[in-house]
């Protein structure tokens, strides 16, 4: 049972997943299904945006730093608009990998999705090497610092926040209940530091392995708001049981 006022959220990211089949199973699955005390957010590639119904919150897994213009391959906010996409992932460690986006170019991202009044879901998270060798707290403020600078403080008010540890990604080698808590709670106080509020308000995800059988633990901590699920997200009924985990 929840302790503070917080919704709970739960974002699908297919990643390069997924097809018109998977839509339709998804919508329906969730369309019987009641989940009137968190949100629901899909994300999915472009391709599908327009094969989802109204109901559910579509979210998008990327977006151009740029409003329009000639950038082959981009996305804008502007065109997520018109499929009513109200959400976006910015600064997923697999694009800040396979794409090198900086932590100024996620702050640049970032900026964008709040100009288009849409809500930018910032992930922030460490690989092994780090948590290994100690600097894991500083690592994790430097990501949030990059976009505290370029859109300050109260901008956080419609930001969501999703801790991703990179060796917890798609490994089956899910945080410990504990260790997801104590960067969460580290997160929130991070942010506190400039606003006490908007720090006990903003919802932060986690997202890492999470399954059916482990999403309840995991969003029963004190500062874990929910989850960001990559390959349970394509399970519609796994996805389901997730969703009900954070209904409770
Ligand atoms: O965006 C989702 C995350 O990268 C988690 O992926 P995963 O649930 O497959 O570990």
């Amino acid at each position: 049972m929840r302790t503070n006022s917080r919704r709970q959220l739960v974002a699908g990211n297919w990643k390069m997943n997924g097809d018109k089949a998977l839509v339709e199973q998804m919508q329906k699955q969730l369309a019987a299904a009641s989940l009137e005390n968190m949100d629901v957010v899909i994300c999915p590639p472009f391709p599908y945006f327009g094969q989802f119904d109204s109901k559910l919150k579509l979210g998008s897994q990327n977006i151009s730093e740029f409003d329009s213009g000639a950038h082959t391959g981009e996305v804008s906010v502007a065109m997520l608009k018109e499929f009513n996409c109200q959400y976006v992932i910015i600064g997923h460690s697999e694009r800040r990998a396979d794409n090198h986006e900086s932590n100024e170019l996620v702050a640049l991202k970032v900026a964008q999705v709040l100009k288009a009044n849409l809500t930018p879901i910032l992930c922030v998270g460490e690989p092994e090497s780090v948590r290994e060798d100690g600097t894991l707290f500083d690592y994790i403020a430097t990501q949030l610092d990059a976009v505290l600078l370029k859109v300050g403080i109260s901008q956080f008010a419609e930001i969501v926040l999703a801790y991703e540890p990179i060796w917890a990604i798609g490994t089956g080698k899910t945080a410990s209940p504990a260790q997801a808590q104590e960067v969460h709670a580290f997160i929130r106080g991070h942010l506190a530091k400039q606003d006490d509020k908007i720090a006990a308000n903003i919802v932060i995800l986690y997202g890492g392995s999470v399954k059916g059988n482990n999403a309840q633990e995991l969003f029963s901590q004190a500062d874990v708001d929910g989850g960001l699920i990559g390959g349970a997200s394509l399970n519609p009924e796994d996805f389901l049981s997730i969703c009900q985990a954070a209904n409770q």
